[in-house]
C-alpha cells in the first residue's frame, strides 16, 4: 500500500496542497478527482518523487519510500514527455533499459503492449505520425512496460476513444488484480465510477474526501426517490426532511433520520398511492458533486 502523509507543497504564497492525507490500496483502482488546479497533478509529481514536498511523507507499506522504490513505479505525467521525433519503438526499448530490462525483454514487452492498442504495426513509426489519442496509447504503454510496482497516471484516459479507454481499462484491472496500486486522476466521473473501489476527491487543495465508495456512502445524505399519486408537492410542508426536488408525482427527499423517513412513508400511504419509496444509493461522482458542492 502507497499512503500520502500530511503533504503539503507552497509554490510562494499560494498553496498548492494543504496538508493532504489519503490511502492508496494495493489490488485496488484508486480515482484522483477534483476540478483544475485542485492540486491533483502536483500531489502525483511529489509521490513520484520529482517534485519536493514542502512537508509530509509518501510511505510504502509503512516505510518512506525510496528512490530505488520510486524507479520501479509507473509514471504517466500530465506533461506526457516521450520523444515525438523518435521511432515508438525505439523509445520503448530505451525506457525499458533505463528501468533495466534487457535490450530483447523491453522489446518483447513493449511490442506486447502495441499490439494490445492495435498498435503493432506502426512500432517503428515516429511517435508524431500517430493521432494524438494513439500517442497516448504509447504514452500508456511507457508507464506500463517495465510491470512497474505502483502505478501513478495523471489523466491516463483524456483524448481516448471509447475502445482505447477499454482496452487500457482492462490493462489496468489486470495490473491492480496483480496487486498493484494504481491512482489515476480523471476528469471523466463516469469513468470513475466505472473503475473505481476508492476515492480521493481535493479542491483548493485540500482533501474533501477519502476512501472506499462503501465508507463514503455511509456518510452521503440519506436521500429517497418517492412517487406518490396525484402529487408529491405535499412533502414541502412535511418536517425532518428536504425536499431536494419535486415534479408531479415524484420527489427527491433527504430525511433527517429514520423516524421521519417512516412518519413519511405513512403520510404518503394514508393520502392516496405510493409507487415508489426508495433509498438512493449515491454514486461516486454524486460524492464528488456533494462533496465540492
Ligand atoms: N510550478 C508551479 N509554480 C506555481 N504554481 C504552481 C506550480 N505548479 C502548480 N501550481 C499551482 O498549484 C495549483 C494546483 O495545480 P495542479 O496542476 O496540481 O492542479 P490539478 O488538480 O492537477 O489541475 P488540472 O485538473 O487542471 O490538471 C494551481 O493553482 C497551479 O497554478
Amino acid at each position: 500500500m502507497l499512503q500520502v502523509r500530511n503533504l503539503t507543497r507552497r509554490f510562494g504564497d499560494k498553496t498548492a496542497v494543504d496538508d493532504v492525507t489519503f490511502d492508496i490500496p494495493s489490488g485496488r483502482m484508486t480515482g484522483f478527482v477534483g476540478a483544475n488546479g485542485a492540486g491533483k497533478t502536483t500531489t502525483m509529481r511529489m509521490i513520484m518523487g520529482v517534485l519536493t514536498a514542502t512537508s509530509g511523507d509518501v510511505l510504502l507499506d509503512g516505510s518512506p519510500v525510496t528512490a530505488a522504490q520510486r524507479a520501479q513505479f509507473g509514471y504517466m505525467p500530465e506533461e506526457r514527455g516521450l520523444y515525438p521525433k523518435q521511432p515508438i519503438i525505439d523509445q520503448l526499448v530505451y525506457l525499458g533499459q533505463l528501468h533495466r530490462m534487457s535490450q530483447s525483454s523491453a522489446r518483447r514487452e513493449a511490442l506486447a503492449l502495441l499490439d494490445r492498442f492495435n498498435l503493432a504495426d506502426r512500432s517503428k513509426d515516429k511517435l508524431e505520425s500517430l493521432s494524438l489519442g494513439n500517442q497516448q496509447r504509447v504514452q500508456i504503454a511507457a508507464s506500463l512496460l517495465h510491470r512497474p510496482t505502483a502505478l501513478i497516471l495523471d489523466e491516463p484516459f483524456s483524448g481516448l476513444d471509447p475502445l482505447a479507454v477499454d482496452s487500457m481499462v482492462e490493462l489496468l484491472r489486470e495490473r491492480t488484480a496483480a496487486g498493484v496500486p494504481v491512482l489515476f486522476s480523471s476528469h471523466q466521473l463516469d469513468l470513475v465510477d466505472r473503475l473505481c473501489d476508492n476515492l480521493v476527491v481535493l479542491q483548493n487543495g485540500r482533501l474533501m474526501a477519502a476512501g472506499t465508495g462503501d465508507d463514503l456512502r455511509a456518510t452521503a445524505p440519506r436521500r429517497h426517490r418517492i412517487t406518490v399519486s396525484p402529487d408529491a408537492g405535499w412533502l414541502r410542508e412535511e418536517t425532518g426532511l428536504t425536499v431536494i426536488d419535486v415534479a408531479g408525482p415524484s420527489a427527491l427527499v433527504e430525511f433527517d433520520d429514520d423516524v421521519h423517513a417512516q412518519r413519511t412513508l405513512a403520510a404518503a400511504l394514508s393520502r392516496g398511492t405510493v409507487q415508489e419509496f426508495a433509498p438512493i444509493r449515491p454514486s461516486l461522482s454524486d460524492i464528488y458533486r456533494e462533496v465540492t458542492a
